[in-house]
């Protein structure tokens, strides 16, 4: 059972995320363990640990999908899972959830049509999702079958979609998984400019270390755990490392050291 913390303020500088205690249990397996870290609003976090770590389960704590999670989650100031927070977070998969029989702008018109219902709303949703396909660069594509796109289009329209809603906290499950560099650049300098000008939280998975010099904050994780939640520049200058990915592996060192440690004296 979620131990519902009372909501915090619901201020521009509270955190976007905070959990306390987080603890998550799949299957028999306890997959994060007492966490505790924040995300800060307004700004891009990224998730970042080897495969397996536990950044999807993260994730669906965070937004709200994920059974078995324990102790504090607030998100925007409720606790995660809060009916209320539906339509103020967007969400993307490591699965594209497209119809492939419609064109790029039809699958966009059904989504707003859901969150923006009635004829009195049709001008506003041309215009958000003409902005959704602009955002995502898919303008070219917008008369195209989704069915008919590459993998790196179809999770460019799955992100078009989470874009829709205007959301203010972005969920994004290794969002530049499978695309080429260009695209990949292309796709975090959309991520910053919706920080910046939307003023929008990301927190944005990957395995790629390279991605994580483009974060404003880092949560390194390992086996459940989190290792850093910190900046790029702290942590990089608090292990005395050159790049992220050195200093990520000094802190895999460390915590492997200490576990031998703890079970050398059971
Ligand atoms: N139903 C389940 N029962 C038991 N363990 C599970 C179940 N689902 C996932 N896991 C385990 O939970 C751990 C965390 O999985 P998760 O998908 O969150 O990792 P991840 O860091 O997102 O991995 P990736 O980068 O490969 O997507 C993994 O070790 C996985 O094997």
């Amino acid at each position: 059972m979620m131990n519902y913390a009372p909501d915090p303020p619901d201020t521009a500088s509270a955190p976007a995320v905070q959990a306390d205690d987080l603890t998550v249990v799949r299957g028999s397996r306890r997959v994060l363990r007492h966490l505790r870290f924040t995300v800060p609003p307004g700004q891009i976090t990224g998730l970042l640990g080897p495969s397996g770590c536990g950044k999807s389960t993260l994730m669906r704590s965070v937004v709200g999908t994920q059974a078995k999670v324990t102790g504090t989650l607030n998100v925007l100031g409720r606790p995660a899972g809060h009916p209320t927070l539906r339509s103020r977070i967007g969400y993307v998969t490591q699965a594209p959830s497209v119809y492939d029989d419609l064109t790029v702008r039809q699958n966009l018109e059904y989504f707003a049509a859901i969150l923006d219902p009635g004829r009195a709303a049709a001008e506003r949703r041309r215009e958000l999702v003409t902005r959704a396909i602009a955002d995502v660069d898919l303008t070219s594509h917008a008369e195209a079958l989704a069915g008919n796109l590459s993998g790196g289009q179809r999770n460019r329209v799955s992100l078009a979609v989470a874009l829709l809603g205007t959301p203010e906290l972005l969920v994004l499950d290794e969002p530049t998984v499978g695309l080429d560099p260009v695209l990949r650049r292309d796709l975090w300098d959309l991520f910053h400019e919706l920080a910046a000008t939307r003023g929008a939280t990301l927190l944005i998975s990957s395995h790629v270390m390279d991605e994580a010099e483009r974060c404003h904050r880092l949560l390194l994780m390992r086996e459940g755990e989190i290792l850093a939640d910190d900046t790029p520049d702290a942590l990089r200058s608090r292990t005395g490392s050159d790049t992220v990915e050195a200093a990520f592996l000094h802190l895999v060192d460390q915590a492997v050291t200490a576990d031998r440690a703890k079970e050398s004296t059971r």
